[in-house]
């Protein structure tokens, strides 16, 4: 599906719109409801992820396809790896097949598991056969995918004995060690994170115990993109979301500042406005806890004419494309003056933006959501728009609330 965008005939915005629950805590929660049935969930995310998340975890034996799911493959690797009697063979789309999983099965086997690849080593498919694992203590490294990490913390309860994990190198992605932490405490599980030690108790009983979902911070990312690239006085007004995150990516309320948009909550109710002009001509962020706003910001700044450079990058090019890659194409097609790393982005201060490009989405929803906003400043197109179902299903039906054109062209 092509679309075509426009914007808004009036650059005042004034919206309201639900967004459902982050990704990451529903695919979590998910997880430890398979292994704590007095778990009850609400706010579920409506995402393709965590459509894929439930389905795989009620499989028993046989082929589990995850497609793009990240969080899907890495958790169910952990769940199937410790379930006993289970088989299954995890796969996934043909990126799934390149984004790497090996750190979290050496781990896995050195705790016990017995797990093989299908194809190439390091990589889904993978054959899993589920035994009890006995060990209790692991190191790994922690500067790939903090994934891994969630995935052996999300079992470590129902290990007879818990889990120790050492962290080796700089941890990445840290408020998602985190938030999978916090959901353990949530359900009473013990745990403590100190240095490069993350300790976890055993618990063989939970609950009953509600988890309530917060809605998705990253999904909150576009309409924070958005109310930059409006008039000053516009607000939109997001729901429902708590003042206490567990999302790393609610530092986006701090770091929108930057480009005039101010966040005050009313309730649970989120609300963005444009207070005023950007604070300066560029910026610079360190994105290493919140990797997944990356493309997001470096579209702000180029719709407002700003420069940036952004760091802590380093794992884009093994997320759902390269996305560095993907970033220096697109907005070069825009008329960007931008340069890349492997793990930084530099984007120069622009004049000119092309109208009417057709922007490619690499079967990633975040290149499909982080561009839409450009349409506030000029029309343009977007490939293979259905790639938001992956986090965002409802996206371009709620920029349609916004008054945006979306046509399908
Ligand atoms: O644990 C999670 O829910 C996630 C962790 C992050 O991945 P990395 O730790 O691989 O950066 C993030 O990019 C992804 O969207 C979701
Ligand atoms: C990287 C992402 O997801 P995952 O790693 O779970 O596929 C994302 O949603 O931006």
């Amino acid at each position: 599906m092509k679309l075509h965008l426009s914007a808004p005939s009036n650059q005042l915005l004034r919206n309201n719109i639900q967004i459902t629950g982050s990704k990451s805590e529903s695919n979590r929660s998910l997880l430890l409801q398979a292994l704590y049935p007095n778990i009850s969930i609400d706010n579920l995310s409506n995402s393709d992820d965590a459509e894929v998340m439930q389905k795989g975890l009620k499989i028993g034996n046989g082929v589990v396809d995850i497609h793009h799911a990240g969080t899907a493959m890495r958790f169910l690797t952990g769940f199937f790896a410790s379930q006993e009697g289970k088989q299954v063979t995890l796969t996934g789309s043909k990126r799934m097949t390149e984004r790497p999983v090996k750190v979290l099965v050496e781990a896995l086997r050195h705790l016990g598991a017995e797990i093989s690849y299908g194809k190439n080593e390091g990589y889904p498919p993978i054959l899993i056969k589920g035994k009890k694992l006995e060990k209790s203590q692991v190191s790994l490294p922690a500067n790939i995918s903090s994934q891994y990490i969630s995935s052996l913390l999300l079992i470590a309860p129902s290990l007879e004995n818990g889990l120790e994990l050492e962290l080796v190198g700089k941890i990445t992605s840290v408020p998602y060690i985190k938030m999978t932490l916090a959901l353990l405490s949530q359900i009473g599980v013990e745990n403590s994170f100190e240095g490069n030690t993350i300790k976890v108790s055993p618990k063989a009983k939970v609950g009953p115990v509600n988890l309530v979902v917060e809605s998705d911070w990253s999904s909150a990312s576009y309409y924070y993109s958005i109310v930059a690239l409006s008039e000053v006085g516009s607000e939109i007004c997001l729901s429902a979301y708590k003042d206490n995150s567990l999302q790393g990516d609610s530092v986006l309320q701090e770091l929108y500042t930057e480009f005039g948009v101010e966040t005050r909550f009313e309730g649970n109710t989120l609300v963005l406005r444009k207070v005023g002009a950007p604070k300066g001509q560029t910026v610079q962020f360190d994105l290493g806890n919140a990797p997944d706003i990356a493309q997001t910001i470096a579209v702000t700044c180029f719709g407002l004419g700003m420069g940036c450079h952004l760091t802590g990058l380093h794992t884009l090019k093994i997320k759902e494309t390269d996305r560095l890659e993907a970033l220096h194409t697109e907005l070069s097609k825009l008329g960007a003056d931008i340069s890349v790393t492997d793990k930084d982005l530099t984007l120069g201060l622009s004049g000119t933006m092309k109208a009417e490009v057709a922007i490619d989405t690499y079967n990633d929803h975040r290149m499909a959501m982080a561009f839409a906003p450009l349409a506030m400043k000029i029309p343009l197109y977007v490939n293979d728009a259905e790639v938001v179902s992956k986090s965002y299903p409802d996206f371009w039906k709620d920029l349609e609330k916004l008054t945006f054109l979306v046509d399908e062209v």
